[in-house]
């Protein structure tokens, strides 16, 4: 018998909302630290899955930083991305937008070729592979200095064929867009996309900021545009695309629970959401998962679920392919739910 999840995971989705490095699962991070000789502090995946209990951002970001030490070799990143791409595959995701972190590498001497070339090794090949186009966006880490990220821009410039945009992410709170302004107008000159996290855990005025100070053409998470109404006007005038994530939002407690999630009412007001998994090695489960958990928790009807499956083509960068993304609109109306 087809329950829930044969209806939902092959409904096709873009994913427009995730950290490669998130994707680590700790068997691979095992296997990479014996691979490289990283003496991880815990004792097996056990051990280390227990500490995925997080209270906020913040303690995510120490998890999450602290395992990267087992990604070294550009052999590494690209085992990292085939394992999330056939991950994603399984999950109906037939373009993924995939962000990652140089200075969090740089930090330990592994530099943006190294990353880059890694990745490309298994991007380069998705397509054929396992169906699923991908671009990369880079992000620049909010709680490093805006020097920091201008020179992440001059070091990627050798590699800007391969990278579509730049993004803002790490620790929101005390860190506001404004501070990257100049490197947004460098990414912007240099022809980059330009998406940032705002409205995660900081207020709806950084959402703001973003759009009007950095020229963002999506807003990465974006809930808390939810306490400004005006804001909200404006998020559905304009059409800007905002990147949920409902998993990631309860396992980093942005919301108590999964019922209580505002996604139905964003979408009731007319916001451009789509649904996404962040980092979903910590959170508890691919964009499938997600579609199913929001499905379940609150209540979203198959025609809700199509359109959040439409507006990840749509809000998508594939506006020099509008060909592919006409193609996979169309498969988007034809899916039929499995009874
Ligand atoms: N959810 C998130 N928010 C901010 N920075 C991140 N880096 C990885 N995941 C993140
Ligand atoms: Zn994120």
């Amino acid at each position: 018998m087809n329950g829930p999840y044969d209806a939902v995971m092959p409904l096709p989705k873009a994913e427009l909302h995730l950290h490669i490095e998130g994707t680590l699962e700790p068997e691979l991070a095992f296997a990479l630290a014996a691979r490289n000789g990283v003496e991880l502090p815990y004792a097996d995946t056990e051990e280390l899955r227990k500490a995925y209990q997080f209270s906020d951002l913040q303690s995510f970001l120490d998890l999450y930083y602290e395992l990267m030490a087992v990604l070294r070799t550009e052999q590494d990143f690209a085992d990292l991305a085939d394992a999330y791409l056939a991950r994603a595959a399984e999950q109906g995701v037939r373009h993924a937008e995939i962000f990652f972190d140089p200075q969090a590498h740089a930090a330990r001497g592994v530099e943006m070729g190294t990353v880059v070339e890694g990745l490309w090794r298994a991007l380069g090949r998705s397509e054929a592979v396992h169906g699923v186009s991908t671009q990369l966006i880079m992000c620049f880490l909010r709680d490093e200095s805006a020097e920091s990220a201008m020179e992440t821009l001059e070091a990627a410039r050798p590699y800007l064929d391969r990278i579509v945009g730049v993004g803002l992410d790490s620790a929101e709170v005390g860190h506001p867009p404004v501070k990257f302004r100049e490197v947004y107008e460098a990414a912007a000159a240099l022809g980059l996309r330009r998406v940032a996290h705002a409205g995660e855990e900081g207020p709806p005025s950084y959402i703001a900021e973003a759009l009007d100070v950095l020229g963002v053409e999506r807003v990465d998470h974006g809930l808390r545009c939810v306490e400004d109404p005006a804001l909200v006007e404006r998020l559905v005038r304009d059409r800007v695309p905002l990147t949920v994530c409902p998993l990631s939002n309860v396992r980093l407690r942005t919301v108590d629970i999964l019922a209580d999630h505002p996604l139905p009412a964003m979408l009731d007001a007319g916001l451009l959401c789509t649904v996404n998994s962040d980092d979903p090695a910590y959170f508890g489960g691919y964009v499938g998962d997600n579609f199913l958990a929001v499905q379940d928790a609150l209540g979203l009807s198959r025609e809700r679920l199509r359109e959040l499956a439409r507006n990840s083509f749509v809000a998508s960068f594939l506006d020099d392919d509008e060909e592919r993304r006409a193609r996979y609109l169309a498969e988007v109306e034809a899916y039929e739910f499995a009874p």
